[in-house]
């Protein structure tokens, strides 16, 4: 879940003549206005001066402790008792309001103190609850509850948890009963006022695949983000970022649900409903149901009568080929689910492996920088994952092959023992309902491929309003010295992200569509009894995207962009992916 908090304008804001340039559109919508939208620049005009973003909840100026802790901390508590883990987390720059929605002030109590609240309700009080505070800033994890204190790390212990071995941890007050007419501010001793003061820091931005944020949401985890922006427009670039790496979270959270556009296999479903209705509609479909026997008569009969027989033994055919059916389309869902992931994390791996390539072609017999770590390592975890999904689909892909002969061996009996048409078009609709089955779980797939690229496209789109902005301010040339630098390591780095962001999208617009090559359909009569018989296909690979392992980039290939460049730039300072 991911939700976004405007805080009010404050006095001195208001005393220096900031003004309003972010706006809660409606409950999940947020509008971001350039200030320079008011500038009298004809030159920028025609620029887009307005960006809408949309999340799971949005909260406005004048929303209170309890609105945002009814939509995000409340349900999440549900899901704790039940046995899930959940992570709360305020993300946004220095000044935006975090430390008020988690501590809050005396009349005004925030989350921490809600939370733990209902938490002890929800109980019952029969249980101790344990309170840490962190602060991730920069990438370095501070304990907020001993903030002179040495940094800490995240561990992953051999279950798979993560872990930050030094955390302090108290019991944490029980409002309800020990601390009911008493104020957040009395709290010094149970471990959270004595915090309240330190721990103004901000968490700063950071990249959402190595950020530690991401690795102790990551998993079973139930997480709320809750993103803080102030309104004010002398922030508009701070609530920029803010909001463009929040609703990047949302979109993680949501693929699953996008990648599917109901549409897609409207022709599909639409035929197949017209086919069944046509099969239900043969008198003969079932014969046996028509004849009415029991077993020990049919026997009997069936030896006198074999037109009877044939019917009988059609009808357990037709039964078997719709069952093989049903296994054939399970299988091939699974197959498109493995293929999904597996495609996401092909184009993950290649941006990161590029990075890493770039980073040691650079720095040769250096030690990686600790980004560098942290990126292999997010590689190997991804390489890994796919291997296990190149086997699965190795598995499914003999198994639906397998079924497909089977399925074949069975139509050519069921058209064998179809003595007249009616009997042969009843066949023929089986048959063709398979094939349709088959075709709509392809275009599906192929819908949620191309979802993946959009996606993808999505934030490079939102990438480049960045880089624009960025170009657009050193073009300006207003800036001098140390600030220009700056904003020049900025536009850099940003230029890194763009690059390596484009490169998957780039080979995908080269790749060939290799959808049908996954999703075998149904062979038709001719290609199998005639010599053109399809050749059977061997192991698939997955075409678009080299594997991880390949180099990406070698020094004959060129890097095109408008300035120039054979060879992307490389900076100590790690884009994001
Ligand atoms: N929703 C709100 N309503 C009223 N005042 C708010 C709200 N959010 C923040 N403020 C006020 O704005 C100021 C800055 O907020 P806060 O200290 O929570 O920011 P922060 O994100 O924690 O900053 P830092 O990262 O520097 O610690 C504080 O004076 C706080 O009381």
């Amino acid at each position: 879940m991911v939700v976004v908090r405007i805080r009010p304008l404050n006095a001195e804001e208001k005393a220096r003549k900031n003004f309003q340039c972010v706006f809660p559109l409606d409950r999940k919508r947020v509008l971001l206005v350039d200030p320079e939208k008011f500038e009298n620049n004809i030159l920028r005009q025609n620029r887009q001066h307005e960006k809408k973003f949309e999340f799971d909840a949005t909260f406005g100026p004048n929303s209170t402790q309890e609105d945002v802790h009814q939509s995000t901390t409340g349900p999440i508590i549900d899901s704790v008792i039940q046995g899930y883990n959940a992570t709360v987390f305020a993300y946004g720059a220095t000044g935006s309001g975090k430390t008020y929605t988690m501590i809050g002030t005396k009349d005004r109590p925030g989350l921490m103190t809600l939370m733990t609240k209902t938490l002890y309700e929800k109980l019952d009080h029969q249980f101790n609850v344990n309170l840490s505070y962190l602060e991730i800033y920069n990438e370095v994890i501070r304990d907020l509850l001993n903030p002179n204190g040495s940094d800490l790390d995240l561990l992953e212990d051999e279950k798979g948890n993560i872990r930050v071995p030094g955390l302090s941890s108290v019991k944490a007050p029980n409002l309800s009963r020990e601390w009911e007419s008493r104020s957040v501010a009395d709290r010094g001793d149970e471990g959270q006022s004595d915090v309240l003061e330190e721990s103004r820091a901000a968490p700063g931005t950071g990249n959402l695949s190595t950020h530690p944020m991401s690795r102790i949401s990551g998993g079973n985890t139930r997480t709320a983000m809750i993103a803080h922006v102030t309104p004010s427009s002398a922030n508009f670039e701070e609530s920029y970022n803010t909001l463009t790496y929040a609703s990047r979270a949302n979109n993680i959270t949501n693929k699953l649900v996008k990648n599917r556009p109901a549409s897609a296999d409207q022709v599909y479903s639409e035929a197949l409903v017209r086919l069944r209705k046509e099969y239900n509609s043969q008198p003969l479909k079932n014969s046996s149901s028509t004849n009415a026997l029991t077993s020990k008569q049919s026997t009997a009969q069936e030896r006198q009568q074999p037109s009877r027989l044939t019917n009988k033994s059609n009808d357990s055919n037709k039964q078997q080929y719709i069952a093989l059916g049903e296994k054939q389309q399970k299988l091939r869902e699974k197959l498109m689910d493995v293929n999904q992931e597996a495609y996401a994390m092909e184009m993950s791996i290649m941006s990161k492996s590029a990075i890493i390539n770039a980073w040691e072609k650079y720095n040769q017999g250096d030690k990686p920088a600790e980004s560098i770590e942290l990126l292999k390592a997010d590689s190997n975890v991804l390489s890994t994952r796919v291997a296990v999904l190149r086997e699965s689909r190795t598995k499914i892909e003999r198994a639906l092959r397998k079924g497909a002969e089977t399925a074949s061996s069975l139509e050519s009996r069921m058209r064998a023992l179809a003595a007249t048409n009616e009997q042969q078009d009843v066949v023929r609709l089986l048959v063709r309902m398979s094939a349709i089955e088959a075709e709509k779980t392809a275009a599906l797939n192929d819908l949620a491929i191309q979802g993946l690229i959009m996606e993808k496209k999505d934030t490079s789109i939102s990438k480049l309003q960045k880089y624009e902005l960025v170009a657009d301010r050193l073009i300006d040339g207003k800036l001098e010295g140390n600030d220009r630098k700056k904003l020049e390591e900025e536009y850099r780095v940003i230029k890194n992200q763009f690059h390596y962001h484009l490169l998957p999208l780039k080979n995908v617009q080269s790749g060939a569509s290799w959808n049908s090559l996954l999703l075998p359909k149904i062979q038709g009569n001719e290609e199998r009894n005639g010599t053109k018989r399809a050749k059977k296909r061997d192991s698939v690979q997955l075409p678009l995207i080299p594997s991880g392992s390949k180099p990406f980039l070698s020094s004959s290939d060129s890097y095109d962009d408008s300035c120039g460049e054979r060879y992307p730039e490389i900076d100590v300072r790690l884009p994001e992916i």
